[in-house]
């Protein structure tokens, strides 16, 4: 059994729903461990989250870090993406992020994974990363997926995240990328 180590219900149901097709039991960590996300990249903080939990549940966990990284805007929000205008809403950190873009003609953006597993009795730690290449939208649209879903249209479709809604997320998200290469790595290395 691996416990899924996020204070995110969104990222729980995502990274359960992806690792449906392996044979795996998946629980939803029975407690929230505080971690301080102060890494300067994806990976230092998944590593982080992954250690933290692990030690403390005692058990195999899996976590991710992830995020949207906007290339005109320096890479913003990037690490940040959580934190990022911390107290307003996410249709209110959409339209300032719209806001500071309305001026470049780059609307390139990625979003990001780091999805890591950590065994604290193996001591076996491992880290896959997936991306998916896209645009941000005009505007704000569709009511599917979580955070930044509804203003980034992921490269092949002309919907947003928040139109494409699960199925196509599951298929072709960076979460979806960084879970599937991490559980092959983890078959072959015989951890599950
Ligand atoms: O750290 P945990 O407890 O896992 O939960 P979190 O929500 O704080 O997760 P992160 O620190 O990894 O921050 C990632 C943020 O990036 C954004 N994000 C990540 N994946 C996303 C996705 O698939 N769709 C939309 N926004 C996403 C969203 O705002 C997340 O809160
Ligand atoms: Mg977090």
């Amino acid at each position: 059994m691996i416990y899924v180590a996020t204070t995110n219900e969104h990222k729980v149901h995502e990274i359960m729903d992806i690792l449906s097709d392996f044979n795996v039991e998946l629980l939803k960590s029975p407690k929230k461990v505080d971690v301080e996300e102060d890494g300067k990249s994806f990976f230092e903080n998944s590593v982080k989250k992954a250690y933290y939990y692990g030690m403390e549940l005692n058990n195999p966990v899996i976590c991710d870090d992830s995020g949207l990284v906007i290339n005109a805007l320096g890479g913003m929000p990037g690490v940040e993406s959580a934190r990022f205008m911390e107290g307003y809403s996410y249709e209110e950190k959409m339209k300032e992020l719209l806001r500071r873009l309305q001026n470049f003609d780059d609307k390139s953006a990625s979003f990001v994974c780091v999805a890591t597993y950590f065994n604290p009795n193996s001591g076996v730690l491992i880290s896959a990363q997936g991306i998916v290449n896209g645009t941000i939208s005009d505007n704000i649209r569709g009511k599917f997926g979580f955070g930044y879903d509804p203003f980034f249209i992921p490269e092949g479709y002309d919907k947003t995240f928040g139109e494409l809604g699960e199925s196509v997320k599951r298929q072709i998200s960076h979460r979806s990328g960084a879970f599937r290469k991490l559980f092959e790595l983890l078959k072959k290395v015989g951890e599950i």
